[in-house]
């Protein structure tokens, strides 16, 4: 298990990081999500000992990670880095070499790895004359190519046509099902609900959630009431208590718990009541509630 335990960073009088603390399990797929400049990529450079919290640690089984653990994890970072005028094939293959395989195990490792992620026509092309998207693949592979213990990702789909998307996913399940356990941070909600075991979400520096997917949904699956009503004159709800929503006809009452009778009476009396029931709540509404 990934521990990250309390973790502090600054940048001169900016505070980056305010005491993060999260674990991502054996097997475990982790969806590290939060706004632009709350915190992630910190966090992860810490992870991977690139940069040095102020104070925290971070702890595999229960004792701090050495320089040997991070080179047997997977990372990403995300400046990315890769050699413009090295060959496809190559720079995986020497990436491979440089994390401990020996050439026979590089080469066969990067010939599966390229033809996962649809790279076995450009093998031969250097990287820079590749599409941005195609060069996140590289990066890709050159994460992955030496069968890594941990996988730490920043940002890895992003810029990837959904073909690619769906080829990525398939290869961090596996990893996943092979007790890997994965963390990666990424802007695309729906993506992290499709895909993840687990969320993080960080805002500003702090951790304001972090629970399994299922678990953030039923916490909050009692607060939204849909209430759809054909017919009825616009401003309904007005009145009502909780907090609301409209999209069309539909109307979303957050907070609605005690006044869902009251509602129900205001709907039935407005017009006919298609849909009137407590919503599951996406990913996407429970991070906006949780930052805002
Ligand atoms: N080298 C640095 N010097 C000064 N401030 C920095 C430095 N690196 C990051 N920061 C600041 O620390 C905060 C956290 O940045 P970080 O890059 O970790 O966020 P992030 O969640 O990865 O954002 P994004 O989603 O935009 O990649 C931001 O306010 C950022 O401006």
């Amino acid at each position: 298990m990934i521990e990250i335990d309390d973790l502090h960073k600054r940048y001169g009088d900016k505070t980056a990081l305010d005491g993060v603390s999260f674990s991502v399990k054996p097997g475990e797929m982790f969806g590290f999500v939060g706004a632009n400049g709350a915190g992630k990529t910190t966090t992860m450079r810490i992870l991977m000992g690139v940069l040095t919290a102020d104070s925290g640690q971070v702890r595999r089984d229960g004792r701090a990670l050495t320089f040997d653990d991070r080179r047997r994890f997977g990372y990403m970072p995300e400046e990315r880095g890769l050699y413009q005028k090295m060959k496809v094939a190559e720079q995986v293959h020497y990436f491979g070499q440089l994390n401990g395989l020996s050439p026979k195990e590089a080469a066969k490792a990067t010939g599966d790895l390229l033809e996962r992620l649809a790279l076995t026509e450009r093998a031969g092309d250097e990287v820079g004359a590749l599409s941005l998207g195609n060069q996140q693949r590289v990066q890709l592979a050159v994460a992955l190519v030496h069968d890594p213990e941990v996988l730490v990702l920043d940002e890895p789909f992003s810029g990837l046509d959904p073909i690619a998307v769906d080829a990525l996913a398939e290869v961090l399940a596996e990893r996943r099902a092979a007790g890997v356990p994965v963390l990666f941070s990424s802007h695309q909600l729906d993506l992290v609900e499709r895909l993840c075991d687990s969320v993080g979400i960080i805002s500003a520096g702090r951790m304001v959630a972090s629970d399994t997917v299922e678990a953030l949904r039923a916490r909050e699956g009692r607060r939204l009431l849909k209430v759809v009503v054909r017919g009825a004159a616009p401003d309904w709800p007005t009145g009502l208590s909780g907090n609301i929503t409209k999209n069309g006809d539909e109307v979303l009452f957050a907070d609605a718990n005690g006044s869902d009778q009251e509602i129900l009476r205001a709907a039935t009396a407005a017009g006919a009541v298609e849909h009137f029931g407590w919503e599951r709540p996406t990913l996407t509404e429970i991070f906006r509630e949780a930052v805002a």
